[in-house]
């Protein structure tokens, strides 16, 4: 099939793009700037994008929001699929997303790693298993990534929220005289080196502390969820879709 990647000259867009092409996929890689090839394909002009989806059977992005809704506005109006691996948007590009998604089938994830999804199952059981424990959410990532807290961190969050059944104030770090609250969780954003991705809930009480830690160890892991999304997605009726209904599991 044809898969359109939005991105492809960027660390994950184009490791999407290898994996497209690995799996026989026809590769479309769209640049802002196209000059030369990913995994084979020439680049293409993201101008040049409507063109470029008339045929396509499906839009993978991992840009920014600013581009993302623009690419998927895209999608949309010529009725192209979207996967959408792009973080960071705020509720006018939630809304945007929405929009794009009562025409097309719209499939956006945080974390397109199968851990991250298992991860998610556990925290929720953690959350039940262990009410009233304090919980601190520590996250690191590459020295380039853009958004903070990682979206990965946002939805693990929401999903600590929902099995508390109560909206925890979200503390990003601490400096001087600023004591633990009761309905706090702590929020800790490290950036360094090329780390592809970690993330650690720690719960802690009555003299114990579980940890629970994922860690991706290479692109290749999101890039392999992502096309495994965009090869499930296509035939769908419109609305937004998670990783989770890819895998048969849990949410985002
Ligand atoms: N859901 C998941 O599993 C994962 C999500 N991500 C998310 O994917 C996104 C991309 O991350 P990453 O690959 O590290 O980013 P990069 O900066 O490496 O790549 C982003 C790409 O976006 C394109 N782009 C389009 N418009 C803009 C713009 N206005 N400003 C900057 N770049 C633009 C660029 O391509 P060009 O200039 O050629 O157009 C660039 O190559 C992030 O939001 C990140 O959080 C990352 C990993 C996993
Ligand atoms: O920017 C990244 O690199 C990653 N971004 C995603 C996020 O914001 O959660 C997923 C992954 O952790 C890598």
């Amino acid at each position: 099939m044809r898969v359109v990647v939005t991105g492809a000259t960027g660390r994950t867009g184009g490791e999407v793009a290898r994996e497209v092409a690995g799996r026989g996929h026809e590769l479309v890689p769209v640049s802002r700037e196209p000059a030369g090839t990913v995994a084979g394909a020439d680049l293409r002009p993201a101008e040049d994008l409507p063109a470029l989806l008339a045929d396509a059977a499906v839009l993978v992005d991992f840009t920014v929001p600013v581009a993302s809704v623009d690419y998927v506005g895209h999608a949309a109006e010529a009725g192209v699929p979207a996967v959408v691996g792009t973080t960071g948007f705020d509720s006018g590009g939630m809304s945007a997303l929405d929009d794009a998604a009562e025409s097309v089938p719209l499939l956006k994830a945080s974390n397109f790693a199968r851990g991250v999804q298992a991860l998610l199952n556990v925290v929720r059981e953690a959350a039940t298993a262990l009410p009233g424990y304090d919980v601190e959410l520590t996250e690191t990532h590459h020295n380039g990534k853009r958004d903070a807290p990682s979206g990965t961190a946002t939805t693990l969050l929401d999903a600590l929220d929902d099995a508390r059944e109560e909206s925890l104030d979200r503390t990003h770090g601490r400096e001087g005289e600023d004591p633990r609250e009761p309905g706090q969780v702590g929020v800790h954003v490290r950036r360094a080196g090329n780390v592809r991705g970690e993330h650690e809930l720690m719960f802690a009480d009555n003299d114990e502390v579980l940890t629970l830690t994922h860690r991706a160890e290479s692109r290749g892991v999101f890039a392999a969820g992502a096309v495994d999304a965009a090869e499930w997605l296509p035939g769908r009726a419109p609305g937004r879709y998670e990783f989770g209904d890819v895998i048969g599991d849990g949410d985002d």
